[in-house]
């Protein structure tokens, strides 16, 4: 049987990181930036008040309480300003520039809030509430380095250096569907033998976790006449097309039986628990990445977390590696297939122990959906006592 660890480095030697394209802010979210991102001007771009109130000379504030004349009126955006001269005052906005001779302002809850004149009951030092040009930015700094990925905060700075598009690689797109003649769509009444079609959901979502874009094409009975169809439809749009079911020793496996001929997709047993049977290798002109999943619900779960979110991140130029671990004690005795790596659903709490979950089956979605976990045990080890130290994934 094949490793875990050979299946995992076979599918990064494969995929390659998408192209970067120059993205509008609007589509930028969730993509990696492919370029250092830097501010042309200083930000601020000049110095400005940080608060509503009145622009005084600080050394006019020695005696306290004092009246100031009002010379002034300045908004945020105002550009015609007047000096403030020894003795005068200018009422200020908040983000408006700061009039020549100015170097304090004077918080309006200081002040009585006149308009003519003003009195201030309370002194300010010279720098009081005035925000200084460059002091988040200096021209011509790099405000984002390449590779990182852009969140909501990192699109704010990239709009606030005057940019409208970015370099950056994409979301890749990515294409879920279920094979199955026993599934029916959610919300619709099941007949005999029948059960409601989970994984094109659960899989979908995981793509959208991951920070991929995520197609639930839905699924497809056994036909692999059909199952190619609808393969070659997609395809134009797919980075990368994630399937569950259909890879196993069955007499209906239309997975295996369309994309085995083609020479591109292998279909090998993982010395894995669940997870067993999988499938990957490239389709089309384009070499997209297929990976054929097994069709039990936590097993393409587990798949995915192992196989599929590595591979999307190199997809969009982050480091796309082993899943991470921590060590946490288990509470509970666990058993493991000899040969196998398993990968068991926990539940992992904060006093640093994780609780196996009760239904270990690869059809026992309920005890997956309980679990914010999976406890490694490694493929030499065939029983771990509670109490014993393991090796826990987060999910
Ligand atoms: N003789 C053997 N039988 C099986 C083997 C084996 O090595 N020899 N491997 C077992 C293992 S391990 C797994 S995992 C499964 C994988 O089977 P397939 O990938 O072919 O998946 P299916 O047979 O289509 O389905 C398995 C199971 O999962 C349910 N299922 C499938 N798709 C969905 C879906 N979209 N939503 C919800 N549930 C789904 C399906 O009804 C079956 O119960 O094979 C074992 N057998
Ligand atoms: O490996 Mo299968 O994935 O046991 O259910």
């Amino acid at each position: 049987m094949k490793s875990v660890d050979g299946h995992l480095a076979e599918i990064l030697a494969t995929v390659r990181p998408l192209a970067p394209l120059e993205l509008e802010l609007e589509q930028a979210l969730g993509a990696t930036l492919a370029e250092d991102v830097s501010s042309p001007v200083p930000l601020p771009p000049f110095d400005n008040s940080a608060m509503d109130g009145y622009a005084v000379r600080a050394e006019d504030l020695s005696e306290i309480p004092v009246t100031l004349p009002v010379i002034d009126d300045v908004a945020a955006g105002s550009v015609e300003l007047r000096a403030v001269g020894p003795g005068h005052s200018v009422r200020i906005m908040t983000g408006a520039p700061l009039p020549a001779g100015a170097d304090a302002v004077v918080p309006v809850e200081w002040t009585d809030g006149g308009t003519v004149s003003v009195r201030i009951d309370r002194r300010a030092e010279a720098g009081n509430a005035v925000r200084r040009a460059g002091e988040d930015v200096q021209a011509g700094e790099i405000v984002l380095k390449s590779g990182t990925v852009i969140g909501s905060a990192q699109l704010g700075i990239i709009a606030g250096v005057g940019r409208r598009r970015v370099w950056a690689r994409p979301r890749p797109r990515v294409v879920v569907i279920s094979t199955g003649a026993e599934l029916v769509e959610p919300g619709n009444t099941l007949a005999p033998g029948q059960i409601w079609e989970s994984n094109s959901y659960t899989l979908a979502a995981a793509v959208r976790e991951a920070g991929a874009e995520g197609y639930r094409v839905g699924s497809v009975g056994d036909d692999p006449g059909v199952l190619l169809d609808l393969l070659d439809t997609h395809l134009v749009r797919a980075d990368a097309i994630v399937t569950s079911g259909g890879v196993s020793m069955g007499a209906y496996e239309p997975v295996k039986q369309a994309l085995a001929p083609l020479g591109t997709v292998r279909f090998e047993k993982v010395a894995m628990q669940p997870g067993m049977p999988q499938g990957f290798g490239v389709l089309g002109d384009d070499q997209v990445p297929i990976f054929a999943l097994p069709g039990n619900p936590v097993s393409s779960y587990v798949s995915f977390m192992l196989f599929v979110r590595p591979a999307l991140d190199k997809m969009r130029g982050l480091p796309g590696g082993v899943p991470e671990t921590v060590t946490a004690y288990t509470t509970g005795a666990l058993r493991s297939p000899f040969g196998r790596r398993s990968f068991l659903r926990g539940v992992l709490s904060n006093d640093g122990t994780v609780s196996p979950a009760h239904g270990q089956g690869s059809h026992q979605l309920a005890a997956l959906a309980l679990a914010n976990a999976l406890i490694v045990v490694p493929e030499d080890v065939t029983e771990v006592a509670g109490g014993a130290p393991v090796e826990v994934i987060r999910l």
